[in-house]
């Protein structure tokens, strides 16, 4: 019982003081090194841009979260999420609280042809707990959550738009209720208004922190004294990690994550060159990759008569248009 126990549990941490934190992670194919010793951290209620160049790990840093890398590819490092060690973790030995749900480019992968939105909707409320007539009802109320009629309940995925497909997904990724949401490019195959549309519900799925003097501010800095940290956050470091969600935004599309993010990590030559807040990163760019993507993004808007100084603004509030 006990090596069953050992084989399906992952070491928990109570104490650890980010909901997500990378340690060194090293991913290498057969022909070689992708990440060479990331290190990154994500706090309860962050929405974290990560940036880079084509090619440089950035799905294969989402495969490693997920759990579920390519057979070729060896990892080391580590890897923890909600107190938990995942690395090289399958999803189905984690506990909930250390899962996480992914949106990815292609929609194709996450829908099946087959059955209906609202079955496969279902389908992953019931898994994740909800029963009888509740389970409906958390399905239209996720779609509800994503600006996604009730209607496509009955419908397949080949009857939506790419817009309204990457929502459903978005929905599929709530329905599971993991603390950590990875999207992986699920704006780059889409036109201008679906884009919006789907940035609006990754929006509305990790709303930002109610108290925004806690923001970004690390949990083992809060718990030195623990009652002053139980009053400021309402809540012990265990729930913190229970309650918080967070949201890694992989793109490409420096407007977009603009938009969406508070904070933005660069990833290149297999580490992560550059982490800094939004604002930050596109007024002062520090290594040469970021300088490029923001003289991109400047010529873009420049092209398209914007002001290219724009100030951030975050999105708050998902729209309800389908
Ligand atoms: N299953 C695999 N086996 C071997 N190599 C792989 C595998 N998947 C990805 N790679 C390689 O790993 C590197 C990183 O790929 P990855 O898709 O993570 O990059 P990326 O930063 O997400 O790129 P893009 O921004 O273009 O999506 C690439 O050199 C790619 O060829």
């Amino acid at each position: 019982m006990d090596a069953m126990m050992s084989a399906t549990s992952a070491a928990y941490n109570p104490a650890a003081p980010a909901l997500l934190q990378i340690h060194q992670l090293s991913l290498t194919t057969s022909s070689h090194g992708v990440l060479r010793g990331v290190d990154m951290t994500i706090y309860g209620g962050e929405r974290v841009a990560l940036l880079g160049p084509s090619g440089t790990g950035k799905s294969l840093l989402a495969r490693a979260l997920t759990g579920i890398l390519p057979q070729d590819v060896e990892c080391a490092g580590r890897i923890t999420l909600s107190g938990y060690d995942i690395t090289q973790r399958h999803p189905a030995l984690r506990p909930s609280a250390a899962r996480v749900s992914m949106v990815d480019q292609d929609t194709a992968t996450a829908l099946s042809p087959l059955h209906t939105l609202g079955q496969q909707l279902m389908m992953v409320c019931a898994g994740a707990g909800q029963k009888g007539c509740g389970i409906r009802w958390h399905a239209e109320s996720l779609l509800d959550q994503v600006g996604v009629s009730r209607s496509v309940m009955g419908r397949y995925p080949a009857e939506l738009s790419g817009g309204q497909r990457q929502r459903v997904c978005i929905a599929l990724a709530l329905a599971c209720n993991t603390s950590l949401l990875v999207a992986d490019e699920p704006t780059s195959a889409l036109d201008a208004v679906s884009q919006q549309h789907v940035l609006n519900a990754l929006s509305g799925a990790v709303p930002p922190q109610k108290s925004k003097a806690l923001f970004g501010m690390p949990l083992l800095n809060r718990a030195t004294n623990n009652e002053e940290s139980d009053s400021l956050a309402g809540a012990s470091i265990t729930d913190d990690h229970q309650r918080s969600k967070a949201l890694l935004f992989i793109t490409h599309d420096l407007r977009a994550a603009q938009q969406l993010c508070d904070r933005a990590l660069v990833l290149c030559d297999g580490k992560i060159v550059e982490d800094a807040p939004i604002a930050t990163l596109l007024a002062a760019p520090q290594h040469e990759v970021t300088q490029r993507m923001v003289a991109a993004l400047q010529c873009e808007q420049q092209r398209l008569g914007q002001d290219a100084t724009a100030a951030t603004r975050p999105l708050t509030t998902a729209s309800r248009t389908s």
